[in-house]
């Protein structure tokens, strides 16, 4: 049986996130991926050099079109950009009979760049964290979600908690951004009482551009074709660390992961690197 999956993201001419990276680990991991545009990005890995977002009835028009004819078995959300196309995702998607959705509230580039404008993060809390299966920040973006601060394990689980109270499934901290940590660890809570952290060693490179886009849209493909969380969180991790570990070495700045490095290092079945802690 094929699994369809669709992304709902920005585009970057890059590469490395964005629509491409999701399409790509949709690919990689045997999913059939279709895709609604929200905005164009022309960016590559020194940053982002123009945003110009698209009309909301044209990312209404392309989720539609994709629903209408698809059986989509999951659908993700990065770059929204404005509370107006936030708004048409929701409505859509309410359309569509609620799809499993994975929210991953892109906010900031890593250059700065807004990738989400400042006053649509509440349309994100409003809208779409309530039809989220699961949402899947970093730590500024869980700071901003929640209006905490995050400093320590126990501060990524209240935020996680605080993301179930506004009503996700579940909701996964990564913590990419807390350099200070020797490992990389993402803290995981659902709904039915689970807790867990997914963490890795942290590999010491500035190819790291797209990591979050990557590790949701793998995410999504896990659920798509069956898995259930939090399976799904653990094969993503596996499949991020790979595509960080095996670097391809490209642009002057930040550089993209490997999309194709799980597969090449036989998927699941490679089993190091990863720990699961209850
Ligand atoms: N240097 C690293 N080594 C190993 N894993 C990492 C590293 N950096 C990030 N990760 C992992 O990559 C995934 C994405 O995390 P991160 O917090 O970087 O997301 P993000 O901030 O959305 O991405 P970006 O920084 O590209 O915007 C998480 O599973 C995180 O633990
Ligand atoms: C079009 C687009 N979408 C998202 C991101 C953030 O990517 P990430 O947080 O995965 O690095 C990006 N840089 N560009």
């Amino acid at each position: 049986m094929t699994h369809v999956a669709m992304t709902i993201a920005g585009s970057d001419s890059g590469g490395g996130a964005g629509i491409q990276a999701d399409l790509k680990t949709f690919q990689e991991l045997g999913v059939f991926g279709t895709s609604a545009l929200t905005a164009v990005t022309a960016q590559n890995t020194l940053g982002v050099h123009g945003v110009w977002p698209l009309d909301p009835e044209a990312v209404t028009a392309q989720m539609d079109a994709v629903f209408d004819d698809f059986r989509v078995s999951a659908v993700k959300t990065g770059m929204l950009f404005s509370s107006d196309i936030i708004r048409a995702v929701a409505r859509s998607l309410e359309k569509a009979g609620r799809p499993a959705l994975i929210v991953d509230p892109v906010m900031i580039a890593k250059g700065g760049a807004h990738l989400l404008q400042r006053e649509a993060a509440e349309a994100l809390v409003k809208e779409l964290i309530p039809l989220a299966a699961v949402v899947t920040p970093n730590i500024p973006e869980a700071e901003e979600l929640t209006g905490t601060e995050i400093h320590s394990e126990a501060d990524m689980e209240d935020a996680a908690r605080r993301l179930l109270r506004m009503g996700a499934r579940a909701a996964i901290i990564k913590g990419g951004h807390r350099t200070d940590e020797r490992r990389a660890s993402d803290l995981y809570v659902d709904a039915d009482g689970n807790r867990m952290i997914f963490s890795s060693e942290r590999i010491a490179t500035k190819d790291t551009h797209g990591t979050g886009c990557t590790f949701s849209a793998a995410l999504t493909a896990f659920l798509a074709s069956g898995k259930e969380l939090p399976e799904a969180a653990e094969g993503a991790k596996r499949f991020i660390l790979a595509a960080i570990a095996d670097g391809l070495g490209l642009g002057a700045g930040h550089g993209p992961t490997n999309h194709w490095a799980y597969h090449r290092l036989g998927g699941m079945s490679a089993k190091g690197g990863i720990s699961v802690e209850t």
